[in-house]
């Protein structure tokens, strides 16, 4: 069988990028996925959305849900203040061995906890296993019929205080439909849709961030 498309790309880390560097990290990724082959990444043009949402809630706690490789991981915990906290969780073990892979070469590895599971039976030991009382910053990039149920979870476990900011990828493409309707609908969050690409492509996609109201 050979090497997986997840392990290309940690080969491709590991051969352009500078350890310790996460910049380097994430335009080696972003080089290879354009160039090379295409993979589900978060990418440069949502990139640049995500690092301006999560510069501007300068969290001290994330929960990332859906790792992948661990892009979107570096992309964030780059930005994170000294003494804070990333969670990401990932379902799949094969993801999870290369983001923590990815994550450790970036040299982001003291900020993230990698853990492996699903969310659904995660979020409901997130305080008595890691001391969360509430997350600042939630990433929603796992399963799109998991966006609107892993949220009502947040709400029902007391994981979001008011302020709280849940950015959603994929919003578009593939597309989460019930989760737009739940947050545009619910009085308990102020939304907006923020435009771009689809990772890498010409194809439409956008990112919704979502203001928990308390
Ligand atoms: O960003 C993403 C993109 C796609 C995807 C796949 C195939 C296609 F044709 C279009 C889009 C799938 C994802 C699954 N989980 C998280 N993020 C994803
Ligand atoms: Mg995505």
């Amino acid at each position: 069988t050979g090497t997986s498309r997840p392990q290309r790309m940690l080969k491709a880390v590991q051969k352009n990028a500078t350890k310790g560097d996460p910049q380097s990290v994430i335009s080696a990724i972003d080089y290879y996925c354009r160039h090379k082959e295409w993979a589900m990444n978060v990418g440069d043009d949502k990139g640049l959305i995500l690092d301006s949402v999560l510069m501007e809630v300068n969290p001290s706690t994330v929960l990332e849900l859906g790792t992948y490789c661990g892009y979107s991981t570096v992309r964030i915990a780059r930005l994170m203040s000294p003494g804070s906290k990333l969670i990401t969780v990932e379902f799949n073990p094969a993801f999870a061995e290369v983001a923590r892979q990815i994550i450790a070469y970036a040299g982001l590895q003291d900020k993230v906890t990698l853990v492996e599971g699903s969310s659904g039976d995660l979020i409901p030991k997130m305080k008595e296993r890691f001391g969360i009382k509430y997350f600042d910053f939630v990433f929603l990039d796992h399963w799109k019929d998991s966006y609107a149920p892993d949220t009502k979870l947040l709400e029902d476990c007391g994981l979001l205080k008011k302020g709280t900011v849940l950015l959603a990828d994929n919003v578009i493409c593939p597309g989460a439909p019930e989760y737009l309707k739940y947050v545009r609908n619910s009085p308990r969050y102020e939304s907006r849709y923020y435009k771009s690409n689809l990772e890498y492509t010409k194809a439409e996609d956008g990112l919704e961030k979502s203001v928990f109201l308390g």
